[in-house]
């Protein structure tokens, strides 16, 4: 830290941060960390919630590192569990346990839970990437390896880092997010060879068509970025295009359940 004057202008160095003229602080880091007697509003300050976060990239890397190989399921929270859709996560959750990867999903309800309970059945690795919302719900009961984060960018990046593509059932506002992150890490080259499935041909029809006549029209995007999503509604082919994705970038397939 350096605080000094320099042509009649004041300025001061905080870590990487510059700071001029009336930028400049009147009073030190550790002026206030002394002076501070008694209260303890600086816990909810942004430096202090740095530390919060550092922690969840901490949290969940150590919890994550010996997964093994991986496959994210997205869906609707708020899928019924006595609908067809549920059941097509339940299978969809079995059929990536089968195939050797350990399912991780947002550890909610509906489409969530669904493919946690596949996974679970079928003797595999059910992983839940909850995260804390004021309407809790707390992680579905078919986890088996649970995280609860705080912030939604610290548990996306346990989604990416730590599978091998996303299996995409119908959904919501949420899982668009998810989508649509995944395929602008993709589309920029964040991350290489990650295959995004989404499955329901016709649910996701619309959004299809108003990629390629309005956005690809526009020429807001390139063909073979709508290449990027997999359509498909054969819950068989859409692991099989995961494995097939993952065993041309990668050398190594997935282990087979013990
Ligand atoms: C709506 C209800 C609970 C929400 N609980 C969630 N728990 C964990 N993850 C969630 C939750 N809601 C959304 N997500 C994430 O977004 C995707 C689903 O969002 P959508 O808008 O429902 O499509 C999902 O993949 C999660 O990662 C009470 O029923």
């Amino acid at each position: 830290m350096t605080d000094q004057g320099k042509n009649s202008e004041r300025w001061y160095h905080k870590g990487p941060v510059l700071m001029r003229g009336r930028q400049v602080p009147k009073s030190t880091t550790d002026q206030r960390l002394l002076d501070d007697k008694g209260h303890a509003d600086w816990l909810h300050t942004d430096p202090w919630r740095v530390l919060r976060i550092q922690a969840e990239f901490v949290e969940g890397f150590g919890a994550l590192a010996e997964l093994g190989p991986a496959v994210s399921i997205f869906g609707s929270a708020r899928t019924p569990t006595d609908s067809p859709r549920y059941a097509d996560g339940v299978e969809l959750g079995r059929l990536v346990a089968e195939a050797g990867y350990a399912v991780i999903t947002g550890g909610g309800p509906g489409a969530m839970e669904a493919a946690n309970r596949g996974a679970r059945e079928a003797g595999g690795t059910s992983v839940g990437l909850g995260i804390e919302l004021p309407f809790e719900a707390g992680l579905n009961p078919y986890c088996d390896l649970g995280i609860n984060f705080r912030y939604f960018f610290a548990r996306k990046t346990m989604f990416v880092k730590y599978s091998e593509g996303f299996l995409v059932l119908p959904g919501g506002f949420g899982t668009l997010d998810e989508v649509f992150e995944a395929v602008t890490l993709a589309q920029t080259g964040k991350v290489t060879g990650f295959p995004i499935v989404l499955i329901g041909t016709e649910y996701w029809a619309g959004l299809l068509n108003w990629l390629r006549d309005s956005v690809l029209e526009g020429g807001m995007i390139s063909a073979d970025d709508i290449d990027r999503l997999y359509v498909t509604d054969d819950l068989v082919d859409a692991v099989e295009h995961v494995k097939r994705e993952s065993a041309r970038v990668r050398p190594e397939t997935p282990k087979q359940p013990e």
